[in-house]
């Protein structure tokens, strides 16, 4: 790579006009472009070798290098350009596993895979450590993203890799950044390595099964793939990038693209995504509900909150998710991805049509029933009242 000063100095934010949060947004994007290529690095090792970088949490929900390292990466690019003291961070990862005596060979490729990715920082405008990190640092860098939140001041959500089955998988994932003041979520950050840039490849002649594997096969290396969607709360516009790649030698892509949602609003048309997991949101009840509001595309199941990026691109229409009874949803799932659907011009509401709550810690609170997430109010409106047509015949 020649000298990445060269290309920082390209650096440029179109549309970033000089209003509020727009350095906020500058830097978490740029976070967002460095931990994408190290997700793609460590998914491409993951599978390679099957290294054993995969770890089991308590809830039994799958933990890799890339979601500590991402979380490191991201905590100190935030504290690097606002000062450790001025930056709070609720994020999904902690050190419990990683802290251990046994997990010391995690730890050493985490750290490894941090210095690689934050060496790179200069290609992005952003400044690198001057010595690499130590381990301690490294776990202090994670540990440090321990806000819990609330309706007061301002904290970052980051979820270093939503969809981590789906990443472990070689399918889609997301790196999901927000920024939260007075209990709502005002920037939104959502990188999606494994998402075509190219909409054509989601082409929708060729039924939903083929476009999944499609978008995961080992011809998408062919593809150009990869993005970094994001949008400012009142902006009025969401936006999208290509992601930067070695072969790309990190020119900084200044084609950012509006992006704006789809406008079918006929449910015969329409196409709704959903978490590829039953575990995690009951395929049963959606396709009842897709069948009553006249649905007819096979729903598009992908993982993580590349659903959100699917829907502020217009890709698809709605984006269900129904979890059974008793999970709670937290707030690193969701936050970036509901501004950027607003400012993209669509609508996020619980099955009772109300806001999302971003304000009381980590979980949704008072989250009524399910998520539900249209291209349009009239297609909004149809699976609301199908939700309060079938709900009480449902088991959920
Ligand atoms: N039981 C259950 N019910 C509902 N949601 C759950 C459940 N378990 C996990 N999760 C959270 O869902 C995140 C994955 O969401 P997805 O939409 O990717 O689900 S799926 O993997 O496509 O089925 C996943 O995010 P990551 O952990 O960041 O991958 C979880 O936070
Ligand atoms: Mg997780
Ligand atoms: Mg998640
Ligand atoms: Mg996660």
């Amino acid at each position: 790579m020649d000298n990445p000063q060269d290309y920082s100095d390209t650096l440029e934010f179109e549309s970033m006009d000089l209003e509020k949060y727009s350095r906020e947004l500058e830097i978490a994007v740029k976070a967002v472009h460095m931990a994408c290529l190290l997700c793609q690095r460590v998914q491409q090792s993951l599978l390679a070798k099957n290294n054993g970088h995969v770890q089991s949490k308590d809830d039994d929900s799958p933990v890799t290098v890339a979601d500590w390292s991402v979380q490191a990466i991201v905590s100190w690019v935030l504290s690097e350009a606002f000062g450790s003291k001025n930056v709070s961070i609720v994020a999904e990862e902690d050190v419990q596993v990683l802290s251990k005596s046994d997990s010391i060979h995690l730890l050493d490729a985490v750290t490894k895979t941090v210095n690689t990715c934050l060496a790179e920082a200069p290609c992005f405008g952003l400044r690198a450590p001057t010595v690499p990190l130590s381990t301690s640092e490294v776990l202090e860098a994670i540990s440090r993203c321990n806000s819990t939140g609330g309706s007061h001041g301002r904290f970052w959500v980051l979820d270093p890799v939503d969809g981590t089955l789906g990443f472990v998988r070689g399918d889609q994932y997301a790196i999901a950044l927000a920024l939260i003041e007075g209990g709502e979520p005002v920037l939104g950050v959502l990188g999606c390595p494994n998402y075509p840039m190219n909409k054509e490849w989601l082409s929708y002649h060729n039924g939903y099964r083929r476009i999944i594997s499609r978008l995961t096969s080992e011809t998408s290396e062919s593809w150009d793939k990869g993005c970094v969607i994001y949008a400012r709360k009142g902006s009025g516009s969401a936006w999208m990038q290509p992601l930067l790649s070695k072969e790309k030698k990190f020119v900084w892509p200044n084609s950012a693209r509006h992006i704006k949602v789809s406008t079918i609003d006929d449910p015969a048309l329409a196409t709704f995504c959903e978490p590829v997991e039953k575990a995690n949101s009951s395929h049963s009840f959606t396709a009842g509900l897709a069948h009553s509001v006249g649905l007819r595309n096979q729903p598009l199941r992908v993982y993580s909150m590349v659903k959100y990026a699917a829907i502020a691109r217009g890709d698809a229409e709605i984006f269900m998710k129904f979890a059974r009874a008793g999970y709670k949803e937290k707030i690193w799932d969701h936050a970036a991805g509901v501004v950027i659907i607003q400012e993209a011009g669509g609508v996020v509401t619980d099955a009772g049509g109300h806001p999302l709550c971003f304000s009381k810690g980590m979980y949704l609170e008072g989250l009524d029933r399910g998520i539900i997430v249209c291209s349009g109010a009239r297609l909004h409106e149809k699976i609301i009242n199908a939700v309060d047509a079938s709900w009480n015949s449902s088991s959920l």
